[in-house]
């Protein structure tokens, strides 16, 4: 059966830039998002949150419909998305869920106007670590393409998109759909998620692979925005989730992506006679807001590729 790889971060005090462990490390980054676009993360730090960290989400999902209506957004990838007829997932994101405060202000005084101390030291530890995860492992993918002058305009210009997701069980075994294949339209997305499985990715055969990650793993996979980015050096895997079974599942994304207001421009070290140009400049919140209308429409959405090719 095939399988995603599986890269150990787990030493990430020896993971020091520059290290022989970093290299080996970044070789197996690169190869992994080469061959899958994809691949398993082990990350023993956030075992020590895994109980919290669900019992929190379990918390959040367990709280009245009107109550987790409160989170709402203009923005239709923001805030509560409630479950509709035949619809199994229910999800909670929030914008900046980095920066200090924002978990606190925009989640959990909206929920719990008395306070919830726990939840919000939880979701923010599990934030932080999830990020610094996500820095390295842009970095290794930066240095491997030999781009790390650019470091620090991708790191600053990075949102960070926190999504809690509850996908209700189907109380069959019959495969039922939790969310339909897609690509991510992030720049990296990492998943955690509970002992319930159900993610599987479609590999370069187009066979679909489960995705069955340990107690101790994100599932790690590069979205289309970097993917544009690096003028199509590497590729976002087509992903969905099947559920099955009595079993809630329960993940949270860290999704990172372009913030708005920056125009997003393949780094000239990336074409040449070989390699032309494929995509032209664009600024996400501006593709974003294309993409929302052409849903509210109905119509056939045109994806980030089809937006910004040359
Ligand atoms: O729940 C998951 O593991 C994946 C969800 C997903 O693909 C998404 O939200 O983009
Ligand atoms: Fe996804």
């Amino acid at each position: 059966m095939a399988k995603v790889p599986v890269i150990d971060f787990s030493k990430q005090n020896l993971l020091q830039p520059g290290s022989p462990e970093w290299n080996s490390v970044r070789v197996q980054v690169r190869k992994a998002l080469e061959d899958y676009g994809c691949f398993e993360a082990s990350f023993d730090r956030v075992l020590e949150l895994r109980r919290a960290v669900f019992r929190a989400v379990e918390e959040l999902f367990d709280l009245p419909l009107q109550t987790k209506k409160l989170c709402v957004s203009e923005n239709r990838f923001r805030g509560y998305q409630g479950t509709a007829p035949s619809r199994l997932l229910e999800s909670m994101s929030i914008s900046d869920a980095h920066v200090e405060d924002n978990i606190e202000e925009r989640l959990t005084n909206i929920l719990w106007p008395q306070g919830n101390i726990s939840f919000s030291k939880t979701m923010v530890s599990f934030t932080e670590l999830a990020s610094r995860l996500e820095k390295t492992i842009k970095r290794m993918i930066l240095e491997s393409f030999g781009l790390e002058k650019h470091m620090d305009e991708v790191m600053n210009s990075a949102n960070h998109n926190l999504r809690i997701m509850k996908y209700e069980s189907p109380k069959t075994s019959e495969p039922t759909v939790g969310v339909r294949a897609h690509c991510d339209m992030s720049a990296l997305t990492l998943l955690y998620q509970n002992e319930v499985d159900g993610l599987q990715i479609q590999n370069k055969d187009g066979e679909w692979i489960n995705v069955l990650p340990s107690a101790n793993s994100f599932v790690v996979m590069i979205g289309e925005s970097f993917s544009v980015w690096l003028n199509g050096r590497l590729s976002s895997p087509y992903h969905r989730v099947t559920m099955k079974g009595n079993k809630a599942r329960y993940s949270i994304g860290l999704f990172t992506g372009p913030r708005g207001g920056y125009q997003i421009e393949v780094p000239k070290e990336l074409v040449d006679d070989k390699n032309p140009l494929l995509f032209k400049p664009y600024d996400h919140d501006e593709f974003l807001k294309f993409y929302s209308t052409q849903v509210a429409q109905g119509a056939l959405s045109v994806g980030l590729k089809a937006y910004c090719s040359v």
